[in-house]
């Protein structure tokens, strides 16, 4: 087949017919429930798995966050996952507002395993999932419907009854995952949801958490969020079960998928921190948390020192996070083009002049500053680099970062002047001018040999100073 023919080996995606959708009309104005699920799917997806102690790294850096709803791992996999969940237990590392949960799939051995990782627990949540969808139930399992439904059903029942039998203790949640639920028949997913829910007889005080996985993204965020609206009308017991979404990002779309789906009636989130997991990640739980705050709704998730949740999981994952990551990248608050520069001067400007005008301290106002959608001290980060200086930049990030990092306010004129000679200076380089590099520049052309003895050279404010007004 030629270049021109490929497209025609794939077909479009079958929406769910909702022509009554309500979700976009809605908005999100309070925090779903969040679970982490760095320890199991963006475990499983590492090329070399974290061990135990990675693990209790990953799970402390989530407990400190604020993360209540945690998987820990998926016990049956290796050794040190098992052992993971029993290091939990045995050293009671579990705060008692935080709830686990472990994964296996529904077959019987394995179930019976995995309850035993969790003796001694006083509660946990059992998650189990099997693939529902078309591809699957054919390839994989070589199952009807029915039989496919019945294995869910019966991987309930193994769940129970061990248990009620050997694990009294145990104060046992449930989770069911339709796998591949953004492919199976949506009619199907609620039979076999249904079926599962006749087992477990959710009521007061015994909730299940329904939890629909875009195991592999193939839609359009609309037709997640048409699904998910679809579901939460067609299944019963709303009062007792709790609407989970499990959104992948393979064509890019997690996080806007992850946000219709919220207007579309989901209560709880499952995701990793930076978009780790399979492929080509789960949803992204920063993203998701810190395009909350930005629009003033509180993700009840502490992102204050964002810098070292990255330093965390990049240790413990033996991955870095691109500096284009939003919010958590590198380079996220940092503008090396001029007319970007030129505008951050000025709202910073603005802000400290509001800031002298109403008495109030800058980071009381509202944040408003071109081109930077999170104030970088909400999540951690200084003003040092917001403005960084090369052949693209323009005398405004000049006399910003002149004025910032050494105290000097220029006049226009000067401004315009310097700004030439910087621009001279980084184009004959082909880099980068740093603050240092600055400072020489201006002194070698505007001071004399007296007067680099002088003050100048020896007090530099700091930036965070200059901005604080
Ligand atoms: C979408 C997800 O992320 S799901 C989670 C995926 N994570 C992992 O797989 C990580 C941990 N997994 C493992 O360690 C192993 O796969 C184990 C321990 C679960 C099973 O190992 P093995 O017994 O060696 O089997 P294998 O890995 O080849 O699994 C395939 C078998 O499980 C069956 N299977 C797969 N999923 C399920 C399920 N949810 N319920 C029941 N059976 C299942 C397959 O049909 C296949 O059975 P077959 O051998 O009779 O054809
Ligand atoms: C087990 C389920 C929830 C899963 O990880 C997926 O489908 O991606």
């Amino acid at each position: 087949m030629g270049r021109e023919g490929k497209h025609l080996r794939y077909s479009p995606f079958v929406p769910v017919v909702l022509s009554d959708r309500t979700w976009p009309d809605m908005e999100i104005s309070g925090a779903p429930r969040w679970l982490s699920t760095d320890l199991r799917d963006g475990n499983q997806a590492l090329p070399h798995p974290m061990n135990p102690l990675k693990k209790l790294k990953m799970f402390e850096l989530l407990v400190d966050m604020g993360y209540t709803e945690i998987e820990v791992g998926f016990p049956v996999a290796s050794q040190d996952e098992y052992e993971f969940v029993r290091l939990l237990i045995e050293q009671e590392k579990i705060p008692d507002d935080v709830s686990i949960s472990v994964l296996v799939p529904a077959r019987e051995e394995l179930v019976h395993r995995t309850l035993e990782s969790l003796r001694g627990a006083r509660k946990a949540t059992v998650h189990l999932y099997n693939a529902t969808a078309p591809l699957f139930r054919e390839t994989v399992f070589g199952m009807s419907r029915t039989e496919v439904r019945d294995l869910a059903v019966r991987g309930v029942r193994w769940t129970t009854e061990y248990a009620e039998r050997k694990l009294p203790g145990l104060d046992l949640g449930l989770q069911y995952s339709p796998e591949l639920f953004n492919e199976t028949e949506p009619e199907f997913a609620v039979e076999v949801c249904e079926a599962v829910m006749d087992v477990w007889q959710p009521g007061e005080g015994r909730e299940i958490i329904l939890n629909f996985p875009a195991t592999v993204e193939r839609s359009l965020p609309h037709v997640f969020a048409d699904q998910i609206e679809w579901l939460d009308r067609n299944l019963s017991r709303r009062e007792h079960r709790c609407l989970s979404v499990h959104p992948h990002n393979d064509r890019g779309t997690g996080v806007a998928a992850t946000e219709l789906a919220l207007l579309a009636g989901a209560q709880r989130v499952e995701g990793c921190l930076f978009g780790g997991g399979e492929r080509a990640g789960n949803v992204c739980l920063v993203t998701l948390g810190i395009n909350m705050l930005t629009h003033g709704v509180d993700p009840r998730i502490d992102f204050s020192d964002l810098d070292h949740v990255r330093r965390t999981v990049e240790h413990c994952n033996e991955m870095l996070v691109p500096p284009r990551h939003p919010y958590g990248g590198e380079l996220v608050y940092t503008a090396f083009s001029g007319s970007h520069q030129d505008a951050i001067k000025k709202g910073f400007d603005a802000l400290r002049r509001k800031a002298a005008d109403t008495g109030l301290q800058a980071d009381e106002l509202p944040w408003e500053v071109p081109y930077l959608p999170v104030d970088p001290k909400d999540v951690g980060r200084s003003y040092e680099r917001v403005v960084r200086i090369n052949s693209q930049s323009g005398k405004g990030g000049v006399a910003y970062l002149l004025s910032a990092m050494h105290g000097l306010d220029l006049p226009r004129e000067l401004q315009i002047e310097f700004g030439q000679i910087v621009q001279a200076e980084s184009e004959r380089s082909g880099m980068e001018v740093a603050p240092d590099r600055l400072r020489e520049l201006f002194l070698r052309e505007y001071l004399t040999a007296s007067d680099l003895t002088s003050d100048l050279t020896s007090s530099s404010p700091s930036c965070d100073k200059q901005l604080t007004v």
